[in-house]
């Protein structure tokens, strides 16, 4: 399969480290990418072939869209003549396959996903959605690219991507801003960097593990974890008095309604 990416930031970078565990060749994968420096990083870490802005698409079946939302016209723009029949998945947050089909020319093989950057060792995941006008064969191809950044979740309504992009998408952050949260914290209690580093990081690991193996819910794992008068109920209390659960509902709903604002100011464009 010869698989071209259009921009080479973190996103590609995330997948582009799933494509490569899953077997496919370097010399089969082009990225396109402004950044010169971008570029030679990609070449001496992946050893993929990388085009300057300028240059022409090279013959491949599938195209991921990877820039930036504000940047998705001119970069669809400039391929629209080469892509041919080429299955071409976006994964920016928000863009509609309706705008995506008019910057390349009415072209209507087209996915949307929405990937995390887990992606990078396979431990992703993906919501993704198939315009209607993609046959077996194409979500097929959509799928296998995916499953290369780890689990892949199809949805039947193109929507359901904002509140995915919103949960997953952006959930890494989140996850890393509880790990830097409690690792400060443990430095605030006078351990060194390095070992509150230690305690948070493999709370972090052995917990999600944990939870992937066991039957029981998060909620009933939490409460064998908190001793009645004991030390966690003290926490969680404190937790819960700050508001945290509300804020992490409010913080989905925000980034779902910015997925949607996204949409909008984009759509009709051409
Ligand atoms: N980061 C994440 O966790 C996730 C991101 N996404 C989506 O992925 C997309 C990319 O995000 P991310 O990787 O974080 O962004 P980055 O800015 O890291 O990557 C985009 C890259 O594309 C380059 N670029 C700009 N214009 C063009 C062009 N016309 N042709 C080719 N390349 C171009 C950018 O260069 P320059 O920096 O010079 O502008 C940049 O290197 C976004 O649409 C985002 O919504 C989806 C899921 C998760
Ligand atoms: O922050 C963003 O807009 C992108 C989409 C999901 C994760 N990063």
């Amino acid at each position: 399969m010869k698989l071209t990416f259009i921009g080479g930031g973190n996103m590609a970078t995330a997948m582009l480290g799933g494509v490569l565990r899953q077997g496919l060749q370097p010399a089969d994968i082009a990225v396109l990418e402004p950044s010169a420096d971008k570029r030679a990083e990609l070449a001496r870490q992946f050893g993929v072939h990388t085009l300057a802005a300028d240059d022409r698409l090279p013959a491949s079946e599938v195209v991921v869209l990877a820039v930036k939302p504000q940047q998705m016209a001119e970069a669809a723009a400039h391929i629209a003549s080469d892509i041919a029949d080429a299955l071409v998945i976006s994964i920016a947050a928000g863009v509609r396959v309706e705008a995506l089909s008019g910057w390349l020319g009415g072209h209507r093989r087209i996915v949307r996903a929405m990937p995390n950057t887990p992606a990078l060792i396979g431990k992703g995941i993906s919501g993704v959605y198939a315009d209607p006008a993609v046959d077996a064969a194409g979500r097929a191809v959509a799928g296998q690219v995916l499953a290369a950044a780890g689990e892949v979740v199809w949805l039947d309504n193109e929507q359901q991507l904002d509140p995915v992009t919103a949960v997953s998408g952006s959930g890494p952050a989140y996850v890393f801003y509880f790990i830097e949260a409690l690792q400060a914290a443990g430095e605030a209690q006078g351990f060194s960097p390095e070992v509150a580093r230690q305690l948070a990081y493999r709370t972090f690991e052995g917990a999600v593990a944990l939870a992937l193996q066991s039957e029981e819910s998060a909620g009933t794992l939490r409460e064998r974890v908190t001793s009645k008068g004991g030390t966690t109920e003290r926490g969680l209390a404190q937790l819960a008095s700050a508001g945290v659960e509300q804020a992490i509902v409010d913080a989905v709903a925000a980034a779902t309604k910015r997925a949607a604002e996204l949409g909008e100011q984009f759509a009709g464009q051409r």
